[in-house]
């Protein structure tokens, strides 16, 4: 009835009908019905159809309706914040940038808010490449404190992020973060606050150095996201399948990787992203963009983080089709899908001098042009 009095009132009421959010959450709700089935079906089965999956187009998530589905409204009677808080951890005397991509992408994607923490020596340099940002001085590196005041001074850095905590619907660790055995021992204490505050976590860059050699951090955690590069991913397939990645069974891998770090969603990226939470494979081929620039895995990390908390909020609102899906894995799907059309309008214009801040300039075109504000 919606549609024919769309239809009966003209174009206008047609585009209304078709950007209403009512429409784009039945719109998904039709074309994951496939998906909502599976719920139904035993664990053997799902498994089977995992690894069915891995040489068939059905591999490829609908990303756009993905998107569609879980990206909010811009309501008047919203107030700054209900858009989402987002957290980076990282940032150290090398490593500036990596953070700062992280974070002003969850904002440009449509994050009310964008907080990082990271050392003292880079908060004045971050600071300094946006005002959009909070920043906050509060991590250390071995260098600056000495050996019996550690203690201490990792209290004080916990206590000064747990005051945070609470308030934040997703963090994302380890863009830029180093890999100082200080510092990523309070990046340690950090994840086991976000976990007992049941805060979502996005992990990348040497936050999966910490996490690949302290698997229990994240190991069970459902409302953890991995996301490795090719160096990465080959460290983690060592350190939890003891063998070597095997691109034949990539998908099967995945899985099986996925499910031995107790399902928590990996995102594994490359010419195509495979995405699994250790039950079921999706790919994100969407053309992106042949420069490899350093920065693109940071935008990412951030793009995840901001849908990830959408997809939580879409699946708290009620929607049966979606309340059956995992937030997690949704994120990812609609991250890379988002950071990959970014990456191809920014390599249309650009070409070879593409760079990472070309990227983000394109987060907001390329959410409009498949999600449009009402
Ligand atoms: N503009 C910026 O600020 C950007 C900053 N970035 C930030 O850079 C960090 C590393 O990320 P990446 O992507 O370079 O890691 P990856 O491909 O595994 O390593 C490549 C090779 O380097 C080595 N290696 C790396 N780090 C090391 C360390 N701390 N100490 C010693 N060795 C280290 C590594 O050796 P391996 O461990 O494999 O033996 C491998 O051979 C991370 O924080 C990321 O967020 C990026 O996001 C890009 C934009
Ligand atoms: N060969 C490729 N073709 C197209 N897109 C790619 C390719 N490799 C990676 N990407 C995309 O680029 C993004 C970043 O992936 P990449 O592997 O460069 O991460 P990274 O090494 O962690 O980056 P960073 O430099 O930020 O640390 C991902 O979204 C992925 O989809
Ligand atoms: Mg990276």
């Amino acid at each position: 009835m919606l549609i024919k009095q769309g239809i009966n009132s003209g174009f206008g009421a047609i585009y209304m009908l078709a950007s209403s959010p009512v429409l784009r959450r039945q719109q998904f709700l039709i074309r994951s019905l496939g998906d909502y089935s599976d719920q139904n079906t035993n664990t053997h089965q799902k498994r089977m159809q995992g690894i069915k999956f891995t040489s068939g187009a059905s591999l490829e998530a609908d990303a756009e309706n993905v998107l569609r589905a879980i990206t909010p409204t811009l309501d008047p009677n919203r107030h700054k914040g209900q858009a989402g808080k987002i957290a980076v951890i990282g940032g150290c005397r090398e490593y500036t940038g990596a953070p700062y991509f992280a974070a002003i992408s969850a904002l440009k994607i449509g994050a009310d808010l964008s907080h990082v923490f990271c050392t003292k020596d880079a908060a004045s340099v971050i600071k300094s490449y946006s005002p959009e940002l909070i920043v906050h001085p509060v991590l250390e590196e071995s260098y600056g404190v000495r050996d019996d005041e550690k203690r201490v001074i990792s209290g004080k850095i916990l206590a000064e992020v747990a005051k945070w905590m609470e308030r934040f619907d997703c963090l994302v660790i380890g863009p830029g973060l180093g890999r100082d055995p200080f510092l990523l021992d309070c990046v340690s204490k950090i994840i086991k606050l976000a976990r007992q505050s049941n805060v979502p976590i996005v992990i990348d860059g040497d936050g999966l150095f910490l996490v690949t050699n302290s698997l229990d951090l994240v190991s069970g955690y459902p409302l953890a996201v991995l996301t490795p590069n090719v160096n990465e991913y080959k460290r983690l397939v060592q350190k939890v399948l003891s063998c070597e990645v095997n691109d034949e069974e990539a998908h099967e891998q995945l899985l099986s990787l996925a499910k031995r770090i107790g399902g928590v969603t990996i995102l594994r990226k490359g010419k195509s992203d495979f995405i699994s939470d250790g039950e079921t494979v999706k790919s994100v081929s969407i053309y992106g963009s042949p420069r490899r620039c350093g920065g693109q895995g940071d935008i990412l990390s951030g793009s995840v983080a901001v849908f990830l908390s959408w997809a939580r909020h879409a699946i708290r609102d009620g929607d049966s089709s979606i309340s059956s899906k995992n937030p997690a894995t949704l994120g990812c799907i609609a991250g890379s899908a988002l950071m990959r059309k970014a990456a191809s309008l920014a390599f249309e214009n650009k070409k070879r001098s593409t760079l990472t801040t070309d990227i983000i300039e394109y987060l907001g075109r390329s959410l409009e042009d498949i999600c449009p504000v009402c």
